[in-house]
C-alpha cells in the first residue's frame, strides 16, 4: 500500500512549488495567498526504499478553524481522511504567523515533519533559526528546505516516510495553561469513544472553542454536551474572556516563547518590498499605475510586438499552407468537396485563429510575470478602495485578474470569497474581463475598427485595453445594480490578506504557465475549434438551391444562411443582423476563438480568397454596416455567457441550478443591453436618425440609470448589521 503524505501550511508558503518539484506535476503556483483551492494528489517513489508515496497538495490555511470553502477542504482532508504523515510547510521568513497553524497540526494525532521552507530567503535576510532547538520543542523532525531551489526536498520526504512508518507523535506540551489543560482533559472524558483516541485532544479543543461544525458533526449525547458546556462556562468565568480567544492567546504566547528560544533576528530595516509598496499601493498613484501597467501589457501584446508576431505567423504559415494544401490535394485528385473542406473549412478556420497565437503567448507571458512577481495581489488592495464603495471587497478582484488569462481559473478563484452573495456575484461577472481566447476577437474587430477608413486592418491600437477597462466598468455596474436587490444585498466583508514579498519571477514558473495556457489553447484548437470549423463549413456549403439539396453556388442559399437569417431579427437592433455575424456569435458559445474561426471559414467560403488575412478582414468588415455595429458585436461577445468549458465551471461552482440559470440569463441580457446602447447611440453620433431602436436604447439606459442610482432599499439593514458588529 502506498504511503499517504499531505502537504499542509499557510497560504503562499510554497506547498504547490514543493508538490510540483516532488511529483513533476505542473500545478498552478502564484505569488499570492489562495492560489490552490482544491486538493491535488500526485505520486512519487522513495529514493531510498523505492516505496510508492501518494502526496497531496492542499489549499493553504492559517488555522484549522475554516471560514472559506477551500479552507474546509484542507481541514476535512487532514482530520477525516487522515494521511499517514503531514509535511507542515512553514515559511521561514514569516515563522511567527506560520507556527500558529503548526501548534494545531501537532494536535491532530498524525506524525508531522516540519519543512522550514524559503530557506534561501531566510539566509538572505540574515535571520537565523535554530533547527535543532525547534525540533526539540515540537518533538518532531525539522528540515530546512527551498522548494524553489529544490534543496532539502528528498530529506524531508524520507523523514516523513520514516515518521509515517513509526506512526508515533507527541502532543505538544506547554502550549496551554493549567486551567485550559484541565478543561481539555474534562472534555476528552466527556467525548469518550465518540472519536478515535488519537484525535481526542484535537476534538476536545475544538469543542472548547465552540466550533459549530465539529459540534454538529460529533452529535454528542446531551449529557456529554452539558459537561462540555460546564467546562466552557467555568473557563470563561475564570479567565474573563471567551474560550476561543483564550485558546488563541495562549497559542500566541507560547509561539512568542518559542521564537525567543529558537530564532535570532537581524535588526529589521524597511525591506525593498515595503519601499516599492509605498509607491505602488499609494492612495493616489495606485490606480493610475495599475492602468498604465495594463495599458502597457495590451500595447505590447496587441500592437507592437504582438502584431509583428502575427504578421510573421500569417506570412509563414496561414495563406502559404492553405495554398500548398489546395495544390497538393488537387494534384492528388481529391474531389472539390474534400479540397474545399480542407482548404476553406478546416485550414481557413484554424489559421484565422492561429495567426493570433503570438499575441496570446505574449499576453500569457506578461500576466504570468505580473502574477509571479507579486504585483497582482497588490492590485486587489488598490482596487479594494474602489470596490468597497460599491459593496464588493477587493477579494473579488483577484478572480477578475486571473480571468484576464482564462475565465475558468478565474471562476475557481472565487472560492476564497467567504460571503455567498459576493461569491455568486463574482462568478457571474468574472468573465466580463476579456480572456486570452477573446484576444483574437478583439484583435480582429479592433483592427477592422481602427482601419475602418484607412483600410489597413493590421493594428488594433488600444482596443484591447479599452475592452479590459470596459470589462471592469461592467463588473462594477452589474455589482451596483445587483447589490441593491435582496439576494445580493449586504456589506462587503473586510479585506484582510497578507502581501507576499516581491521577488524576481522564476523563469521556470513563468514559462511553464505561459506554455500551459498556450498548450491548453492549442489542444482546444485541435478539438472543439476543429469540430466547429467542420460544422460551420458544412452548414455554409450545403443548402437548397434550384429546388434541390446539395453544395450551393451562392452562399446566400446555404443552411447557415437560413439559420442565421431566422435568428437575425434578434440581433438587428444591435446593428449586426447579417447571418454571417449571427453564425459567428453563436459559434462563440463553444469557444470564443470560434468567433474568429467561423468568420474565417465564412469569409473564405464566400470570397473564395484565402491567402491574404487583409482580404479576409476586408470581407468581414463588409458584414457590418457601420463602425458602431462592429463595436456592438465586439461588446456583445465580450460580455455574454463564456465558452462551454467556463459555463460548466460556473455550474459546478454555483452549486445551485437556480443560480446557474440566473447567471446565464443575466450575462446574456446584460450583454445585449450594453451592446444595444453602444450601437444605437453610436449610430446617432455617426449621423443616423432617431428610430424605434434608439427609443429602445433610451428606455434601456433609463432602466440602467434607475437601477444604478435608486436608493438602496437594504441600506438600513446594512447599517444595523454594521452597528451590531461594532457593538
Ligand atoms: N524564494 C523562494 N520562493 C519560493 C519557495 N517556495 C515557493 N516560493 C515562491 O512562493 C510563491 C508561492 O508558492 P506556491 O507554491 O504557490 O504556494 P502555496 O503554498 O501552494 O500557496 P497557496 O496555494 O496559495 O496556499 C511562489 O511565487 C513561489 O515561486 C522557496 O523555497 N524559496
Ligand atoms: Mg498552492
Amino acid at each position: 500500500m502506498a504511503i499517504k503524505i499531505a502537504l499542509a501550511g499557510n497560504p503562499n508558503c510554497g506547498k504547490t512549488t514543493m508538490f510540483n518539484a516532488l511529483t513533476g506535476a505542473n500545478q498552478y503556483v502564484g505569488n499570492w495567498p489562495g492560489v490552490t483551492v482544491e486538493k491535488k494528489e500526485g505520486k512519487l517513489k522513495s529514493a531510498k526504499s523505492g516505496e510508492e508515496i501518494i502526496i497531496t497538495d492542499l489549499p493553504g490555511v492559517y488555522s484549522l478553524s475554516p471560514y472559506t470553502l477551500e479552507e474546509v477542504v484542507s481541514r476535512d482532508y487532514l482530520v477525516h481522511e487522515k494521511p499517514q504523515a503531514i509535511i507542515n510547510l512553514v515559511d521561514a521568513t514569516n515563522i511567527e504567523r506560520n507556527l500558529y497553524l503548526t501548534t494545531q497540526i501537532l494536535e491532530i494525532g498524525i506524525p508531522v515533519v516540519i519543512a522550514l521552507n524559503m530557506a534561501d530567503l531566510l539566509a538572505k535576510s540574515g535571520d537565523k533559526i535554530d533547527v535543532k532547538k525547534l525540533s526539540e520543542i515540537f518533538g518532531c523532525e525539522v528540515v530546512e528546505t527551498s522548494a524553489l531551489k529544490g534543496t532539502g526536498l528528498k530529506e524531508v520526504v524520507e523523514k516523513a516516510i520514516e515518521a509515517a512508518k513509526k506512526n508515533e507523535w507527541k502532543n505538544p506540551v506547554g502550549i496551554f495553561s493549567g486551567s485550559v489543560e484541565n478543561a481539555i482533559e474534562k472534555v476528552e472524558e466527556a467525548v469518550g469513544d465518540a472519536v478515535d483516541a488519537d484525535q481526542k485532544r484535537w476534538f476536545a479543543i475544538k469543542l472548547l472553542e465552540k466550533d459549530s461544525k465539529v459540534i454538529e458533526q460529533l452529535h454528542l449525547p446531551a449529557s456529554a454536551m452539558a459537561a462540555v458546556n460546564t467546562e466552557v462556562t467555568r473557563l470563561e468565568k475564570e479567565m474573563d474572556d471567551d474560550t476561543e480567544s483564550i485558546i488563541t492567546d495562549e497559542r500566541y504566547t507560547y509561539i512568542g516563547s518559542v521564537i525567543d528560544r529558537a530564532v535570532k533576528k537581524s535588526g529589521k530595516k524597511l525591506s525593498t518590498s515595503d519601499k516599492i509598496d509605498k509607491i505602488v499601493t499609494n492612495r493616489i498613484l495606485g490606480i493610475p499605475i495599475f492602468a498604465a501597467v495594463m495599458w502597457f501589457v495590451y500595447y505590447i501584446c496587441v500592437s507592437t510586438l504582438g502584431t509583428m508576431g502575427t504578421d510573421w505567423a500569417n506570412d509563414t504559415f496561414g495563406g502559404g499552407i492553405q495554398e500548398w494544401a489546395g495544390a497538393a490535394l488537387a494534384a492528388a485528385g481529391a474531389s472539390d468537396f474534400i479540397q474545399s473542406l480542407v482548404v476553406d473549412g478546416i485550414l481557413g478556420g484554424l489559421f484565422a485563429v492561429f495567426g493570433f497565437l503570438p499575441q496570446m503567448a505574449l499576453l500569457f507571458l506578461m500576466l504570468s510575470i505580473l502574477e509571479d512577481c507579486g504585483y497582482m495581489v497588490r492590485i486587489a488592495f488598490v482596487m479594494d478602495r474602489v470596490f468597497r464603495h460599491f459593496g464588493l471587497s477587493g477579494k473579488s478582484f483577484i478572480p477578475l485578474l486571473i480571468a484576464s488569462g482564462c475565465g475558468i481559473p478565474g471562476i475557481m478563484a472565487s472560492k476564497t470569497i467567504e460571503n455567498d452573495n459576493d461569491r455568486r456575484l463574482t462568478i457571474m461577472t468574472a468573465t466580463f474581463i476579456p480572456c486570452g481566447a477573446k484576444l483574437p476577437v478583439i484583435a480582429l474587430l479592433g483592427g477592422i475598427m481602427v482601419g475602418w477608413t484607412s483600410g489597413d486592418y493590421s493594428d488594433a491600437g488600444n482596443t484591447a485595453f479599452l475592452m479590459y477597462a470596459l470589462g471592469i466598468v461592467c463588473v462594477l455596474v452589474a455589482a451596483i445594480m445587483l447589490k441593491k436587490t435582496k439576494p445580493f444585498s449586504g456589506e462587503a466583508a473586510p479585506f484582510v490578506m497578507e502581501l507576499p514579498a516581491y521577488h524576481i519571477p522564476s523563469a521556470k514558473t513563468v514559462l511553464m504557465h505561459t506554455w500551459e495556457r498556450l498548450w491548453g489553447f492549442i489542444k482546444k484548437a485541435g478539438t472543439i475549434l476543429f469540430l466547429a470549423c467542420v460544422i460551420m463549413w458544412i452548414l455554409s456549403t450545403f443548402g437548397f438551391e434550384n429546388g434541390s439539396f446539395g453544395m450551393v453556388e451562392d452562399t446566400e442559399n446555404c443552411l447557415m444562411a437560413i439559420l442565421g437569417s431566422a435568428l437575425a431579427w434578434i440581433f438587428t437592433p444591435l446593428g449586426w443582423g447579417k447571418w454571417q455575424c449571427v453564425a459567428a456569435a453563436i459559434s462563440g458559445f463553444s469557444a470564443k476563438e470560434g468567433i474568429v474561426s467561423t468568420m474565417g471559414v465564412l469569409a473564405n467560403v464566400s470570397e473564395d480568397l484565402s491567402e491574404e488575412t487583409d482580404v479576409v478582414a476586408a470581407a468581414i468588415r463588409d458584414w457590418f454596416p457601420t463602425m458602431a455595429a462592429a463595436f456592438s458585436f465586439l461588446v456583445f461577445n465580450l460580455l455574454n455567457s463564456p465558452c462551454l468549458a467556463a459555463i460548466s465551471t460556473m455550474a459546478q461552482q454555483m452549486q445551485s441550478r437556480k443560480w446557474f440559470w440566473f447567471a446565464i440569463i443575466f450575462q446574456n441580457v446584460f450583454a445585449y443591453c450594453v451592446a444595444l446602447m453602444f450601437y444605437q447611440f453610436g449610430l446617432l453620433m455617426e449621423g443616423g436618425s432617431f428610430g424605434i431602436g434608439t427609443a429602445a436604447a433610451v428606455v434601456v439606459l433609463l432602466g440602467f440609470l434607475y437601477m444604478l442610482f435608486r436608493p438602496d432599499p437594504y441600506k438600513n439593514q446594512k447599517k444595523a448589521s454594521r452597528r451590531s458588529v461594532a457593538a
